[in-house]
């Protein structure tokens, strides 16, 4: 999916929703236990409830790696099924030499590989340029990468300052921009980063942003809105765990999440964004 087709679906939904499927089998409600395929049948009652709120989806892929090829295929489903005006995201934090990297860029973006046809793939920047570089040969796929993470431990080595008193996060967000244009490449920004989300802004004022922290994590989307949003939204907002494990019935309770979030999004598309 290209940026002028993802703006166009955040417009007409009013949403800049990510759903993150982080499913974990043993948190799945009893219903769907019986089924053949239980990941698979939770992940299509969620996608069911949640479509008309949500621009993209988010499988984090050790949720599905962890349980080898039935793990594999109940994403495999799960990709089939997803809606075509969605945007998906492979959060798989790859990163390695540069033929192993085009690997880990088949194995998500080529269908003819392992099956996936996703648009985007998360990626750590810190093996540099040629790392990165093979999961840019894709045409209108995207690569995103990791920036100022919502951990408690990102402040370990991003926030580090050399010489030059420039934190490493920051760093890694000017070089990467020779490296790709706004077009193919997002930064994950931790939503429990608010302090940061202006200067994040100002360093990379082009690019969308994929924004995990909000929900579970505390992340304050109003503030994500207010200071990270740019003159194409900019912004990709995922919740994960609140969104899925609202309650037994994501018919209801997924949808219920996920529709607040929206008229959330909606109200400040209102307030702060500015074409
Ligand atoms: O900095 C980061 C990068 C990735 N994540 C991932 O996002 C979701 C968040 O899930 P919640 O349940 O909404 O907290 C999860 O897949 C993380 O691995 C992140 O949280 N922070």
């Amino acid at each position: 999916m290209n940026s002028t087709e993802l703006v166009k679906h955040i417009e007409n939904k009013r949403s800049f929703l990510c759903v993150g499927l982080d499913t974990d089998p043993v948190l799945i409600p009893a219903a769907f236990q019986k089924e053949v395929d239980p990941v698979f049948a939770f992940n299509k009652a969620v996608i069911d409830a949640t479509a008309d709120y949500a621009v993209a989806y988010k499988p984090n892929i050790a949720f599905y790696e962890a349980f080898g090829p039935k793990g594999w295929e109940s994403l495999q489903k799960t990709m089939e099924y997803m809606p075509k005006d969605v945007f998906t995201i492979a959060d798989a934090k790859r990163g390695d030499i540069g033929n192993t990297a085009y690997k880990y860029a088949q194995t998500f973006f080529d269908p003819n590989c392992a099956g996936f046809n996703f648009d985007s793939v998360t990626v750590a920047p810190y093996m540099g340029h040629d790392s990165v570089e093979p999961f840019l040969r894709f045409e209108d796929k995207w690569v995103i990468l990791l920036a100022l993470t919502s951990n408690p431990g990102g402040h370990d080595f991003q926030m580090t300052k050399s010489e030059d008193y420039i934190p490493l996060y920051e760093r890694v967000m000017r070089l990467a921009q020779s490296w790709g244009s706004p077009e193919e490449m997002m930064f994950v920004i931790g939503a429990t980063r608010s302090d940061f989300l202006q200067k994040v802004r100002e360093i990379a004022p082009d690019n969308f942003f994929l924004v995990p922290g909000v929900g579970a994590q505390g992340g304050s989307l109003e503030d994500v809105a207010k200071y990270a949003m740019n003159s194409r939204v900019g912004l990709l907002v995922n919740s994960s765990r609140g969104i899925i494990y609202a309650g037994d019935n994501p018919a209801i309770d997924a949808k219920r999440e996920a529709k607040k979030i929206q008229e959330e999004m909606s109200m400040y598309l209102d307030e702060y964004y500015i074409k």
